[in-house]
């Protein structure tokens, strides 16, 4: 079973569905992305399975019990930075964990939390954090997350402000309590690093899922392949489509894919006497792989 299931769940406001039956999984220990444009339903979606709103209907299931806006004692093992923890700026790391771990009956162990989030470096110590980085707000606001050992972590938009050292620091921090076993869900407009990240993608546009798949599964839906660039395209793009492999010609480079390997492609282009100036195995994109699948999905409508 998995640790989160959420089952055709619907959302209104008004007439307007902000959840369209909803439904995607997240296994324990996976980081899964929950990836949309401004307004598709993503904050809406992780608000319904804290329990912090009402859904219209579908149900959700975490760790074998239902939550609802009623009902939130699944919640004890989902730790969230939804509505960001209030930070007192008078108090230190430790303080802000002793205080969030008030109501906790059996909250982690401070030293090895602080260690695990890294707060516990000089920079943190007794500073208060009124003197924080956006970096340090966001590890302690993780650290806080963490408090009640959960079992799954949801963070919306974990990234947003943060410098690229930052960012770096945050990612090796969520990956290594994924690997501890800690789910994440978690949403961010920074696709390059959502990329990096993710073990899972879940896409949602206009309140519906459009794709769930793992980022591996993603990426090998994603056609191109390989990008050169001869000296004469035209003419190349042609010799591949002879071949009945795919190719266009985006941005002056050649986008080929659906050969067994480059080895044919080369050999049919060099047969024609077209030099190669420059090749690269196209990597997969997260950004224009979901733009692609949102044009697809928006002009289906
Ligand atoms: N309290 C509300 N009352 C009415 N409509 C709402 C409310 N909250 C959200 N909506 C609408 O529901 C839809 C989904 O909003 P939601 O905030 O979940 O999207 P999102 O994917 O998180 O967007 P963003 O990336 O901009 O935060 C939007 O059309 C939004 O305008």
């Amino acid at each position: 079973m998995a640790l989160l299931e959420v089952k055709n769940v619907n959302k209104k406001y008004g007439n307007r569905a902000a959840m369209d039956n909803v439904s995607f999984n997240v296994e324990a220990g996976r980081i899964v992305g929950l990836i949309g444009p401004n307004g598709a339903g993503k904050s809406t979606t992780m608000r319904a399975i804290t329990g912090l709103m009402s859904y219209t209907s579908g149900h959700i299931l975490f760790d074998g019990q239902s939550v609802t806006f009623n009902n939130h004692s699944a919640l004890d093992k989902i730790g969230n930075l939804i509505e960001y923890p209030a930070i007192y700026p008078n108090l230190t790391a430790l303080e802000h964990l002793k205080l969030y771990a008030m109501d906790t009956k059996n909250p982690a162990d401070f030293k090895t939390l602080m260690k695990k989030t890294q707060i516990d470096g000089d920079n943190f110590g007794k500073r208060k954090a009124k003197n924080f980085s956006l970096g340090m707000k966001q590890r302690l606001g993780i650290a806080i997350a963490l408090i009640r050992n959960p079992k799954l972590v949801i963070l919306d938009e974990p990234m947003n402000g943060l410098d690229p050292q930052s960012v770096h620091d945050l990612r090796e921090l969520i990956r290594s309590l994924a690997d501890g076993g800690v789910a994440f869900l978690i949403s961010s407009h920074l696709l390059d690093e959502l990329q990096k990240l993710v073990d899972d993608v879940v896409i949602i546009n206009h309140g519906k899922i459009i794709q769930t798949a793992t980022m591996e599964m993603f990426f090998s839906q994603d056609q191109v392949r390989w990008t050169l660039l001869t000296n004469d395209n035209e003419r190349a793009l042609q010799i591949i489509q002879e071949q009945d492999w795919q190719a266009s010609v985006d941005n002056g480079q050649l986008q080929v894919s659906g050969a067994d390997n480059l080895q044919q492609v080369i050999t049919a282009i060099n047969a024609a006497n077209i030099q190669i100036e420059s090749l690269n195995t196209a990597s997969g994109n997260l950004e224009k792989s979901l733009l692609d699948m949102l044009a697809a999905d928006n002009q289906g409508e």
